[in-house]
C-alpha cells in the first residue's frame, strides 16, 4: 500500500500515487482569474484568485477531472455543513469547467507547519503551543458537533487567517473528512474489524488507526491532535517523524513499530503533565464516545496561565518575547526581585521557561523510583526535628527567586509587590528545597511559601509540581531514605471525570475530608502522623475533579504549618 499512497505532507490514502506533473492550468476558472500559485497537494494545486466580478480575492482549489483522487467532490460536500464555525473557511463557489474542478475558498494564511519550519527552531514555544492546542480542541469540537471528522489532523492543514484574522487558527483540507453521523438516521458509524485501508498521516493518526487498522472516530482526530502538540514541544519532533516521509514499507513498518510502542510516559518526559494525560486520555476512548472538549480546552489555558501567559487563546506569531509576560506580572527593578537573583538572570529562566528549556522544567516518570522527586539519601534526618542537618534552609530561601526576605511571613505575602514567577518555578524550586529543611521550623516555613504560592495563583489547581512539593514533604515527615510513591499517580483527571460516583456526593466527600484534616491537623503528636496527613490530603485533592485547593486546604496547610512550629 505505501509505495502508492505517499506525498511529501506525510498523507496517505489508498488511492494516491507518486506526485503528478504539475498540469496547465487555464488562466480563468468560472469567475475568478488565477493569479499567484499558493500550494501544492497530490491531487491538485491551490491559486491565489480574484472575482472579476466583484474583486473579491479567494483560494481556489483546483483539480483535474481525471485525477485519480478527486478529493474535490468529497470536500464540497462537507463544506456546506461546516459553513460558520469559527475557524472554518468559508466556501464562496464551486464548480466544474472542462477538466477543471473548483473550489473558491476564503483566502487564508500561512499553515503551521511553514511558520514552525521558517522559525527555525527545534521546538515551538509553550505559549503558542497552549493556544494551538485551546483553539484546535474547539475546531474538532465545530466539526464533530456537525457529523464530521476530520481524519487528516496535522500541521500542514492548520492555517491562520489572513488580517484581520491572524490570531485564529483555521481547518482546511476535508479531503479525507467523513460522517460519522448518519444524517438521517442519527447513528454512530459502526466499529469493525474487517481489513481496511489507511487513511490519515503518518506522523499524527492514531495508533489505533494506523497501526491496527481501526475504524476512526472522535477519539482518533483528538488523539492526532495531542500526537501533534507532543511534536511542537519536544525537540526534534516525535521519533517517528524525524527521518521524514517513508518512501518503502519497510520504513512505514518502522514508523508503526515504533508508534505502536512508544508509551505515553516515555513520549511526554520531560514535559508538562497534561500532555500525557491529554493523550492517555484519548486513547482510552470509547469508539463512539464524545470527548471531553471543555475539559482539555481548560487544562491547557490552566497551562498557559501557570506559566505566566495568560489565559487567551490568540495565536500570536511571531510569539511574543517572555518579557512581555514578565513585566505585565511586576516591576522588573523590584528590590525583593533581587534578592539573591540578578534580574538578567531571572529574565533567563523566564527565557528559558519559555521556549520550553526541557532541562529547567524536568519532569519526574511517575511512579519510577529513578525518578522519585527525590532519591533516597543517606544522611540521616528529622523525626520531630530532633537530627542537626547540612545547610539552613534559609540560605536556600534566600538563592531563591522571589520567596522570602524576612523569613517568617513576609516572603510571598508581599507577593504583589515583588515580580512574580511562574507557579510551576516557584513550586518546583520550593520543592527542591525540601530535603534541606532539617529541622519543623524550616519546613513549617516552607509550607507558608507554599500556601502563599497557592493563594497568589489566579488557578486554585493543584498542578504537578504542588504534588512534587507535598511528595517530598511527606517523604521528609515519614522518614526521607524511604522511597515514596508519588502522590499524583498515573492515575488521570480524565478518569477522575468518569468516575461513576455521582459528581455532587464525590465534592462533598472531598470537602468533608478536608474539613477533617484542617480540624485534627492540630492535635498530630508527631511528624509521622503529619506525614499520614499530607499522604491523606494529597490524595483527596488528586482524586477531586480538577484538584482544586479549597479554603478547607488552605486551612489545613496553614494549621500544618502552625503545628510543625509549635512541636519539640
Ligand atoms: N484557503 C486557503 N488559503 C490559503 N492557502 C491555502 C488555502 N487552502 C490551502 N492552502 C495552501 O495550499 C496547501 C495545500 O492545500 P490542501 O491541503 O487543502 O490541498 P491538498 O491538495 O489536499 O493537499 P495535500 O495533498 O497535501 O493534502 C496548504 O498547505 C496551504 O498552504
Amino acid at each position: 500500500m505505501l509505495d502508492d499512497c505517499s506525498d511529501s505532507s506525510g498523507s496517505a490514502d489508498s488511492k494516491s500515487g507518486a506526485k503528478a506533473r504539475e498540469p496547465q492550468w487555464p488562466q480563468r476558472l468560472g469567475n475568478y482569474w488565477l493569479e499567484e500559485c499558493l500550494g501544492s497537494g497530490y491531487s491538485g494545486s491551490i491559486f491565489r484568485a480574484v472575482n472579476v466580478h466583484t474583486r473579491q480575492i479567494v483560494a481556489l482549489k483546483v483539480q483535474l477531472t481525471s485525477h485519480e483522487c478527486r478529493t474535490n467532490i468529497y470536500e464540497r460536500g462537507f463544506y456546506p455543513s461546516l459553513q460558520g464555525g469559527l475557524g472554518m473557511p468559508t466556501l464562496y463557489a464551486d464548480g466544474v469547467q472542462g477538466s477543471y474542478d473548483y473550489l473558491a475558498i476564503e483566502l487564508l494564511g500561512s499553515s503551521l507547519d511553514t511558520l514552525f519550519r521558517k522559525s527555525g527552531k527545534d521546538v515551538m514555544d509553550l505559549r503558542s503551543v497552549c493556544s494551538i492546542a485551546m483553539q484546535l480542541i474547539s475546531r474538532l469540537e465545530c466539526m464533530h458537533n456537525r457529523g464530521i471528522l476530520h481524519r487528516d489532523i496535522q500541521l500542514g492543514n492548520c492555517v491562520i487567517g489572513i488580517p484581520p484574522n491572524t490570531k485564529t487558527l483555521y481547518m482546511i483540507d476535508f479531503g479525507f473528512s467523513k460522517r460519522y453521523i448518519d444524517p438521517i438516521t442519527g447513528a454512530h458509524i459502526p466499529d469493525s474489524r474487517a481489513k481496511r485501508d489507511f487513511i490519515g498521516n503518518y506522523w499524527f493518526s492514531s495508533v489505533r488507526v494506523h497501526c491496527e487498522g481501526r475504524v476512526p472516530s472522535r477519539r482518533d482526530d483528538m488523539e492526532a491532535l495531542a500526537l501533534m502538540l507532543i511534536h511542537l514541544v519536544t525537540p526534534s519532533g516525535l521519533k517517528w517523524v524525524r527521518k521524514g516521509v517513508p518512501t518503502t514499507t519497510r520504513e512505514h513498518d518502522n514508523i508503526i513499530r515504533q508508534k505502536r510502542t512508544a508509551r505515553p510516559s516515555e513520549l511526554c518526559l520531560g514535559l508538562p503533565s497534561v500532555f500525557e494525560e491529554f493523550l492517555r486520555y484519548c486513547r482510552k476512548l470509547g469508539f463512539e464516545s464524545c470527548p471531553n472538549y471543555r475539559h482539555w480546552r481548560e487544562e491547557f489555558r490552566d497551562l498557559a496561565i501557570e506559566h505566566g501567559f495568560g489565559g487567551d487563546d490568540a495565536f500570536l506569531w511571531p510569539p511574543p518575547r517572555p518579557e512581555k509576560f514578565v513585566r505585565a506580572l511586576g516591576p522588573t527593578k523590584s528590590r525583593k526581585a533581587t534578592v539573591g537573583t540578578k534580574p538578567a538572570d531571572v529574565e533567563g529562566v523566564l527565557n528559558r521557561l519559555a521556549k520550553l528549556d526541557l532541562a529547567l522544567a524536568q519532569r519526574p516518570v511517575l511512579g519510577n523510583v529513578a525518578n522519585a522527586p527525590h532519591p533516597p539519601r543517606p544522611s540521616p534526618v528529622l523525626v520531630n526535628g530532633d537530627k542537626a542537618r547540612k545547610k539552613p534552609v534559609s540560605q536556600e530561601l534566600e538563592k531563591v527567586i522571589v520567596i522570602s526576605s524576612d523569613g517568617e511571613n513576609g516572603g510571598l505575602g508581599q507577593k504583589a509587590a515583588a515580580m512574580r514567577l511562574p507557579k510551576a518555578i516557584q513550586l518546583g524550586t520550593l520543592a527542591r528545597m525540601v530535603p534541606d529543611a532539617t529541622d519543623n521550623l524550616a519546613l513549617a516555613r516552607l509550607i507558608r511559601n507554599f500556601v502563599d504560592i497557592l493563594e497568589s495563583s489566579r488557578s486554585r489547581s493543584l498542578t504537578k509540581e504542588g504534588f512534587t512539593f507535598l511528595d517530598a514533604l511527606h517523604q521528609q515527615l515519614a522518614d526521607p531514605d524511604v522511597y515514596v510513591v508519588p502522590l499524583r499517580t498515573s492515575r488521570t483527571r480524565t478518569e477522575t471525570l468518569l468516575d461513576t460516583a455521582p459528581e455532587a456526593d464525590a465534592r462533598r466527600a472531598k470537602m468533608d475530608r478536608l474539613f477533617r484534616l484542617r480540624r485534627d491537623v492540630g492535635a498530630a503528636k508527631s511528624n509521622r502522623m503529619l506525614a499520614k496527613m499530607v499522604t491523606e490530603f494529597g490524595t483527596c485533592i488528586d482524586q477531586s475533579k480538577g484538584r482544586t485547593i479549597t479554603k478547607d486546604a488552605l486551612g489545613f496547610l496553614h494549621g500544618l504549618s502552625d503545628t510543625l512550629r509549635a512541636m519539640p
